[in-house]
Order: C-alpha cells, then structure tokens, then sequence
C-alpha cells in the first residue's frame, strides 16, 4: 500500500492506509474469533454433535507421529468438523450483513428498487429462511452434506466478486483451533443460558467461561 500508485501515479493517503489496515485487524481477528467461541458453544450444548468431531479429529491426531504438525491433507479430511462449523456461521454469522448499490431496476417483494439505490442484505436472516432451510433453527451439520445449500442462501463470507478474500484462511484457523482443543478436552458451559450480545458480533456476554475435563491419557 506504501509503495504502489494506482494508474495515474497516485499513493493512498496515510488515513486510507490506516483505514485498511484496522479492516484488516478487524476483519481477519473478530470474525473468526467470534466463531470459535460459537463452536465452543455449540459443542458443550450438543454432545452428540461433540462425539462426531471428537472421533473425526482423534483419527487424524492418531495418524501423526509425536510433535508432528497439522498439514493440508490433515485438513482436507476435516469434513465433519467443516461442516459443524459451516453450521455454527449459518446460526450465528460474524457479520450480519453488507451494503450493495442496485446496478438496474428491479422489484423485490412488491417495491420498486430504483438504479443506484443502496440495499443492505443480511446473512442472518437469509440463513433462517424456512424456502431454504427445512429447520433453519434446528442445528443440523448434514445441511452441508453433498452439494449444500443453494447458491446464495449460506453467505457467511459474502458472494459475488467482494466476496471475503480470507475465507480458506478462516477455514484453516477453526479448523486448527477445533482440532488442538477437542483432542485434549472435553467441556462444559460454567453460565447454562448464556446471553449472546452483538457488538456488532455475537459473543456470549460474559466471556462463555468453560470447565475443561481433560481426557485420559
Ligand atoms: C470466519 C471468518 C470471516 C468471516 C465470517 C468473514 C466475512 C466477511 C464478509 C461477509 C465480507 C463481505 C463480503 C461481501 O460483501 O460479499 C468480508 C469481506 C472481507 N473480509 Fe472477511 N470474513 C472472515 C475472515 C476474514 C479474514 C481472516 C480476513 C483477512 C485476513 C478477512 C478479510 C476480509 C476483507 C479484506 C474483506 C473486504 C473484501 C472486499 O470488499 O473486496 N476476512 N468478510
């Protein structure tokens, strides 16, 4: 950002630059550590749910020699533990939405969107939408068996061309952080009911404190 100019021999301003940068921060950090903290959640609330990620994730712990690190094939075998995750940002979704403008005219249930108009669509309740979801409230990984949902109906991460360039990023951090923490631990919720406050992200309001049961050795 420092040192390349745009087409006409432009740099950003330093305000700009700070402004991508705390995006930056902001979009790459909260996101997904508001997931991982609805990940714990869900996890302590369904045990069953819990089981499967468990065996899914010993498997590939047992496969490693001692010290040896994750890799991508590690990940790619993951698929259960991805599509709990999936399930987790279908329910509770970082960020509630974006703006759009409308490139042309159109008419969406019964108003008329005129050419330029901004249009703030929501991922939330997109992905509590019963035409697309059987349950939408229902926690349910097999939504993400096979093709998944239709095209556009599951936007955690945006679609289209600004849809998030840190979506495989954010899938390998969940997915590191469910793996170390479900092999070592099981756990439970200290506050049952827990609120979930938005600030803009869901996070339980008191920090989700857990008991962690190690397993046996
Ligand atoms: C679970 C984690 C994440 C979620 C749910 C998430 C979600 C989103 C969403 C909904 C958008 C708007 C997309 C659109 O308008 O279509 C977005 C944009 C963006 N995200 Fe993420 N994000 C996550 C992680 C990250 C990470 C880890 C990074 C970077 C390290 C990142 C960087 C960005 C940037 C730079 C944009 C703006 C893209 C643009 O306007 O062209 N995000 N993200």
């Amino acid at each position: 950002m420092l040192v390349t100019s745009d087409e006409n021999g432009n740099f950003m301003k330093e305000a700009e630059i700070a402004d991508k940068i705390l995006s930056l921060l902001i979009g790459g950090h909260d996101t997904a550590s508001s997931v991982c903290a609805s990940v714990v959640m869900f996890l302590a609330e369904l045990p069953h749910v819990y089981q499967r990620v468990y065996e899914e994730q010993m498997e590939i712990a047992k496969s490693k020699a001692p010290g040896e690190l994750l890799n991508w094939d590690d990940i790619k075998k993951m698929k259960y533990s991805w599509n709990v995750a999936c399930e987790v940002m279908r329910l509770a979704p970082p960020l509630q939405g974006t703006f759009r403008e409308a490139m042309t005219d159109f008419m969406y249930n019964g108003f008329s969107i005129p050419k330029g108009c901004k249009l703030y669509w929501s991922a939330n309740s997109t992905h509590k939408n019963s035409e697309f979801f059987i349950e939408p409230h229902k926690f349910d990984p097999s939504t993400f068996e096979g093709s998944g949902p239709v095209p556009y109906t599951y936007v955690p991460f945006g679609g289209g061309p600004r849809m998030c360039p840190g979506k495989e990023y954010a899938r390998l951090e969940i997915l590191v952080f469910m793996h170390n923490l479900v092999k070592r631990f099981k756990w439970e919720k200290v506050i049952p009911n827990e609120k979930i406050v938005f600030d803009p992200m869901p996070n339980p309001q008191k920090g989700l404190p857990i008991r962690l049961f190690p397993h046996k050795a």
